[in-house]
């Protein structure tokens, strides 16, 4: 079988490689799940978790395969790497590639950050993604049916004056399935989706980024009617002209491209771009305007019922103990994307085999619950006794501002094992979802943030280094306080870093500078009194801690009780206790 193609067959495992013969043969096979084009390399994802690899040198060739693909559903992403030479030597890395990708199923996603080119396996482990299973959200999904109806139809939908969508922006946290809402979309309307992720038109040369945008549209108009999806579309969204060197020249080119792009196709067309995105704020406002992003969905974290919808849907592959109610758990999961909690049920199926459980019990999903709020215990690190003791204090700090203010959500547990980067956490978790916030819970949280700082300088009479990341939330909760939510002396105002847009004068940043940073402070220095006031207990606290490690619930509230001294400590799980 000759197509005038340049195949380069490669040698190593075997699994790890394909051939353009073997290309061509299993494009209709319901056995893939994504395929990954950078120039001349196709990645071949099986259903299986597998990956191979294979060149294909001819450019119609390529067309033809990536047609092939989309044309059978399956979903075409487009990397990073362009020309033969970046090519084949990605290929030589094949091996290591499989093996990560191996090592990412296994494990899981649970960092986030290590999610590296592959998107991760689904839900159900299968290719394709409907609306059923991306759990809750009806609202999302509602305001999604038109675009849906669109892509399935769209002359029809021209014919009868309807406006056709052209750009979708999903916004909303991190992991709360956007990329999934976007997957279900094309499934849904049995069209193509091809993806690439914004971060991938990043590059050192002046050029490449627009090359690549134009590359991915001229693939996208040939298999019209399709989805365009960029994940994080921030990294080439970010407003242009902000510096002079080549990265930002290039950036600007990039954008400048892409807004091209969307400009160049009418409703017949039949391409939708869809994007996703946490920093609206920071787009450029180009790509907001009328015919290109001009239509906003936000995805929201699930609320209670959407936890428990989203339980079910991953709990459907793992064998539960009969006693676990996914209700419960949905409840003493406030705040949880959905990414997070799949990784929850994730992490309860590997605690569970690992300690040869047939079957997965609340003790499982407490522990992964931690993994996932926490980071992992990382056993391996070893801190000194100095250090385990103001890391001791330090949460201990923590603990008592938290049991000592009226607004602040309750202490379920802290611990001094380091986990993630943390040296040691507290962990307090709301009863309940909550809607809003008010001005006295944003400031009792500002003060059990400062907390720890406080205990180091009250206790300690010093000041260390792990206090810096409470010092960052804190500054940006109070920030927000003053620049969004009026909540200070100067009103309700709205100052936000529109890159752009300056609307307001220097003089008012840098009162709200000002003005949050004495909130910070006046919280700070109510976190010392309340230190110095219940020292006791704090340094019962961090005693306990010392032995122990880790408190729970009960023991944790008995340090602060009149006769410490003689509390029953009675570490309650949270399987029992919430
Ligand atoms: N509503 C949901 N129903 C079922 N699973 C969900 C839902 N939301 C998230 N998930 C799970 O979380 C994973 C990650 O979601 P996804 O990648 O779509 O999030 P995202 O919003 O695109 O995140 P990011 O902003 O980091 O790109 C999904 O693959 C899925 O397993
Ligand atoms: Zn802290």
């Amino acid at each position: 079988m000759t197509i005038g193609a340049l195949v380069y067959s490669l040698r190593g495992p075997r699994e790890g490689t394909i051939s353009y013969t073997e290309l061509t043969q299993i494009t209709g096979s319901q056995a893939i799940t994504e395929v990954r084009v950078e120039g001349e390399r196709f990645s071949i994802r099986g259903a299986d978790g597998s990956l191979r690899v294979g060149i294909v040198g001819d450019e119609e060739a390529r067309h033809a395969l990536v047609d092939k693909f989309a044309a059978a559903g399956i979903a075409v992403e487009y990397g990073s790497r362009e020309g033969s030479t970046g090519a084949r030597a990605a290929t030589a890395l094949a091996p290591i590639a499989v093996m990560l990708a191996l090592g990412a199923v296994g494990l899981g996603m649970h960092r986030r950050k290590s999610r590296a080119h592959f998107s991760e396996g689904q839900a159900s482990g299968v290719g394709k993604v409907r609306f059923t299973d991306v759990a809750g959200m009806d609202e999302v999904k509602e305001a999604l049916a038109e675009t849906v109806e669109f892509l399935k139809n769209p002359e029809r939908f021209g014919r009868l004056g309807g406006r056709a969508p052209r750009g979708v922006l999903l916004t909303g946290e991190p992991g709360t399935g956007k990329t999934l809402l976007a997957r279900a979309v094309a499934t849904e309307a049995g069209v193509p989706f091809l993806t690439a992720s914004g971060s991938s038109f990043q590059e050192m040369f002046v050029g490449v980024g627009a090359s690549r945008v134009r590359n991915l549209f001229a693939e996208a108009r040939r298999v019209s009617p399709c989805i365009v999806f960029i994940d994080e579309i921030d990294a080439v969204g970010r407003s242009r002209g902000r510096g002079g060197d080549s990265a930002s020249a290039d950036h600007d080119q990039t954008l400048n491209q892409l807004l091209v792009e969307m400009d160049g196709f009418d409703h017949t067309t039949g391409i939708v771009v869809m994007a996703s995105t946490n920093r609206v704020d920071v787009l450029d406002p180009a790509l907001l305007r009328p015919g290109r992003f001009d239509r906003q969905v936000v995805v929201p974290l699930p609320d209670l019922r959407g936890r428990r919808e989203i339980l079910e849907v991953h709990a459907r592959p793992i064998v539960l103990k009969e006693d676990i109610d996914l209700a419960h758990v949905a409840k003493v999961t406030p705040g949880f994307s959905g990414a997070e909690l799949a990784n929850l049920l994730n992490e309860a199926a590997i605690l569970a085999a690992r300690s040869g459980a047939d079957k997965v019990d609340l003790e499982h999903i407490d522990k992964a619950r931690d993994r996932v709020l926490m980071g992992e215990e990382r056993k391996s690190l070893v801190m000194d006794a100095e250090e385990r003791r103001a890391t001791a204090v330090h949460e201990a700090g923590h603990v008592t501002v938290a049991l000592s203010s009226k607004n602040a959500d309750p202490v379920h547990k802290v611990s001094i094992l380091p986990r993630g980067r943390a040296l040691g956490v507290t962990q307090a978790l709301p009863e309940r979802d909550r809607l809003l916030y008010t001005k006295e819970y944003l400031e009792d949280q500002i003060c059990m943030l400062m907390g720890g700082r406080a205990a180091e300088m009250v206790v300690l009479g010093t000041m260390t280094a792990g206090a810096a990341d409470d010092i960052q939330r804190a500054a940006s909760l109070a920030r927000k306080m003053v620049a969004e939510l009026g909540m200070s002396e100067l009103g309700p105002i709205n100052v936000t870093d529109h890159p752009g847009h300056v609307t307001h004068s220097e003089h008012l940043h840098a009162r709200v500078d000002e003005v949050a940073r004495k909130l910070v402070e006046h919280q700070l220095e109510r976190a010392c009194r309340i230190v110095r006031e219940t020292r006791d207990g704090v340094l019962l606290l961090a005693e306990r801690l010392l032995e122990e490690d880790t408190l729970v619930g009960a023991a944790i509230v008995a340090c602060f009780e009149k006769r410490a001294d003689d509390a029953e400590s009675a570490p309650a799980e949270l399987a029992a206790s919430a």
